[in-house]
Parts: C-alpha cells; sequence; structure tokens
C-alpha cells in the first residue's frame, strides 16, 4: 500500500526549516518540534509540537503519538536516552541514537576521535573544577581554548592567553554550558591556515562528500563561509579519510544514514579533526546556492532512502550572516530589496524567527561569483544592507 513518509523533526531552526522544505518537495510530511510557537522550521511544517528537546517524557509521548518513520534530530540538546529507547523500540532515529549521544557531549566524540579511533586531534584535558582547569592548562600550555562539554554555536567558549584568563574562561564556561554537568574541555589553540566543514552523505550508496566549505568565526559561531574551499589534494585526501572514519563508526544500532558537517582546522598539509554535526550544518548555508543539491536535499534524501548519485561539485559561492544585536520581539527587515538589488546572483533567506536578541542569527545573504573572493564580498555586502528594524 502506498504510504506518505512522516518525519519528526527535533528542533525546528533555520537549518530545520529548509530541511523541511527539502523533504516535503519529496513527498514527506513533517512535524516540526521545538522549545516555542512559531519556530523557523513550524512554518512551513505539516503540524508542530511544542515542548523542550530536553524533556524525555515529552519527547517519548510526541513520538508515540505520531509513530513517524524516521526522527530527525536538528539541535544538539536532546534527551538522547530516550532516543536510544526509541531505536530500541524500532524507531529510525537519524542517523543513529548513537550519533546523537556521542555528538551532543564534546568529551564522547572527542575520546571516540582521538582515542578509538587515532585521528589527529588538538591536545586535550576534561576539568571539571578551577584546580583541574590549572592543570589541564598546564597539559595544553597556552594560548588554550575553554568550553563547557555541553554546549554549540560558541556558548561559554573562550581564548585564553595566560593563566591570569583561566578563572574567569571557567566561570564563563559553567554560566552558559547546557545540562547539569560542570565539566569543560581545554583544548590547546590550534593557529590554523584556516578552517573547513566536510559535508559528508552516508546513504545506502556509500559515503560521497561535498566539495569542502571554508568558514570564519567570531566567538566561537560562524559568520561567513565559502565553496568550494581551496584545499592541497593530499589534505582533501586525509580529511575525507577522517571524516569517513568517524561517521562509520557512528552507526550504532541506526542505519547510520544522513548528511554530516565533520569540522577540520588545517595548518600547511595537516588536517586536525575538531568536531562533526550528525545533521545539516550552519556553515553549509551556502549549499543552497553553489549546489545543484544543498545540504538539506541531500540529507532528506539519505533520510527517505532515496537514490544520491554522488558528488556534488559546487560553483564558486558564499553566505553571510544577518544578527540581532538586541532583544526584541517586534521587528522588521529593512533594505531587503537593496540587497537583492545588487544583482541575480544575490539570494536571501530570512529564517522568520519571532523574538530577536543579540548575536541571534535572523537570516544569511548568498552570493555566486567569479571565484569564492567576489562571492564573499558579495554576499558580505548584500548581508549588510539587510537591516532589523526594531519596534519596542
Ligand atoms: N582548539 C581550537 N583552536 C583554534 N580555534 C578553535 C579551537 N576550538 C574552537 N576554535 C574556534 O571556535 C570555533 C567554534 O568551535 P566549536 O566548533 O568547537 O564550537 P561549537 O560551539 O561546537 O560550535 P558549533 O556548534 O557552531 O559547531 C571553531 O570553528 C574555531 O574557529
Ligand atoms: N551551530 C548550530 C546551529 O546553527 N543550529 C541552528 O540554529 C538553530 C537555533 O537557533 P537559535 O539559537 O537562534 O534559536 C537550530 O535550531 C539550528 O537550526
Ligand atoms: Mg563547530
Amino acid at each position: 500500500m502506498a504510504h506518505t513518509t512522516t518525519i519528526m523533526l527535533l528542533g525546528s531552526g533555520e537549518l530545520g526549516r529548509e530541511f523541511t522544505i527539502s523533504a516535503k518537495r519529496l513527498g514527506a510530511r513533517v512535524i516540526a518540534c521545538d522549545a516555542y510557537e512559531q519556530a523557523p522550521a513550524m512554518q512551513v511544517a505539516d503540524a508542530a509540537e511544542v515542548f523542550p528537546m530536553l524533556d524525555g517524557e515529552k519527547l517519548r509521548e510526541a513520538v508515540h503519538s505520531h509513530r513517524p518513520d524516521h526522527i530527525v534530530p536538528e539541535v544538539e540538546a536532546i534527551r538522547t536516552e530516550v532516543l536510544a529507547e526509541l531505536e530500541a523500540e524500532g524507531f529510525d532515529v537519524i542517523p543513529s541514537a548513537r550519533a546523537a549521544q556521542l555528538t551532543m557531549n564534546r568529551d564522547a566524540i572527542r575520546d571516540l576521535a582521538s582515542g578509538e579511533l587515532g585521528l589527529v586531534t588538538s591536545r586535550y584535558r576534561y576539568a571539571e573544577s578551577i584546580e583541574e582547569v590549572r592543570e589541564a592548562a598546564a597539559h595544553t600550555g597556552f594560548p588554550c581554548v575553554i568550553k563547557p562539554v555541553m554546549s554549540s554555536s560558541g556558548k561559554g567558549q573562550s581564548k585564553v592567553d595566560d593563566t591570569d584568563g583561566l578563572v574567569s574562561a571557567w566561570d564563563h564556561a559553567c554560566a552558559n554550558m547546557r545540562g547539569d554537568r560542570a565539566r569543560v574541555i581545554v583544548e590547546q589553540f590550534i593557529d590554523f591556515d584556516y578552517e573547513i566543514t566536510l559535508l559528508t552523505v552516508r546513504h545506502a550508496g556509500g559515503i560521497t562528500f561535498c566539495d569542502p566549505i571554508g568558514h570564519r568565526q567570531e566567538r566561537g559561531d560562524y559568520r561567513e563561509s565559502w565553496q568550494p574551499a581551496v584545499m592541497s589534494e593530499r589534505a582533501l585526501a586525509d580529511a575525507q579519510a577522517m571524516a569517513a572514519k568517524v561517521v562509520e563508526a557512528l552507526e550504532g544500532e541506526g542505519r547510520g544514514h544522513g548528511l554530516f558537517g565533520v569540522e577540520f582546522f588545517v595548518r600547511g598539509d595537516q588536517v586536525i579533526f575538531s568536531e562533526l554535526s550528525p545533521r545539516p550544518h550552519d556553515t553549509g548555508m551556502v549549499t543552497s546556492i553553489s549546489q545543484n543539491l544543498s545540504e538539506f536535499d541531500l540529507h532528506a534524501r539519505a533520510v527517505m532512502g532515496l537514490p544520491i548519485f554522488g558528488d556534488e561539485p559546487a560553483i564558486p559561492a558564499a553566505s553571510a550572516v544577518i544578527l540581532a544585536d538586541r532583544d526584541s520581539t517586534d521587528f522588521a527587515f529593512e533594505g531587503v530589496a537593496d540587497a537583492l538589488g545588487l544583482g541575480p546572483d544575490v539570494d536571501l533567506r530570512i529564517f522568520g524567527k519571532p523574538t530577536t536578541r543579540p548575536f541571534r542569527r535572523m537570516g544569511v545573504a548568498l552570493a555566486v561569483g567569479e571565484d569564492t573572493d567576489t562571492a564573499r564580498a558579495l554576499a558580505c555586502e548584500a548581508a549588510r544592507k539587510v537591516r532589523i528594524a526594531y519596534r519596542d
């Protein structure tokens, strides 16, 4: 009997919104979940459920009531023990409950990558008190980077130049961590030449890679990304081999299918593994303009078990973020016409988040160009033209 694929999306931000559009184009029904109403993906989904993704009871209840064919995590902070239970009951968690569990905790994924798989990473140590932070920093040396083991988008992260900075970095991490575990990773600061995200798709036909995406981060959060990033053949081959290894290791009891954003630092020909998302990556929003099938289309195909033929060559393109700078519940976007008026090589995605806060990502400008430098300049110019007009 014909059957409509139902997908339950856990987290409904900008990445989920684009994924929902891709999945719906292929005939899926999408139920978007997040902690607040009118989240970006909810505005384009078939149905919505509002509850905190860390509330295990509510999560179980929502899954049991909708009985989705696929459960697609969109944020990192999810009650992952419940995902493991649901997987054991026969639900398909994308890419697997193991992947969600390991990547939610920096210590778990780092132990796997560095310890079990032997990938090159920065020197690191964990700490659960200021005394342990001091010992860890003595091990990594200065400068070092301190991050809560549970956080994303740079929350609670600081770069520390000498022992004087350790107390405030520890306090900042504790104040901005997620969950109830006061635990940080202290990492050697890598003075990289550039950093990349390697979108890696694991699907029924095997593993395929997108062209590498270069990006620039501020405060641990991305500001601009571009594709294809120039890399030596050797560095690219090493990054691909490391990405394939870590992605394979995340399969667990699930199918392990989906798109992953694998992050690397590159210094000369040396490739250093940083972390990965078992889902579309924010820096990968550029693929909405650079690739025939975007990272969202590829994730939707991999989730739904649909054909993926191989590499998706990118044309030179870039993305630049549009950030809010204060709290507001009543605002509008100005300058959209000016941004789009820059020419046919420019496009925008306005996410439709119902409220702003300082540094919250509200939209992204996209551009193509003769080369990535031209595309970057154009995307940044377009992003600057879009302004948020606050009315409260
Ligand atoms: N050890 C390091 N050395 C140099 N730079 C680093 C290091 N760790 C992090 N950074 C910088 O901070 C950025 C964010 O770090 P990371 O990806 O670990 O944070 P995150 O909170 O997981 O972000 P997201 O969830 O958006 O991926 C990196 O992309 C890089 O620019
Ligand atoms: N680096 C992870 C990332 O970019 N995640 C994206 O941001 C949303 C949360 O945004 P918000 O904090 O503005 O609600 C998430 O739902 C996801 O789409
Ligand atoms: Mg990251």
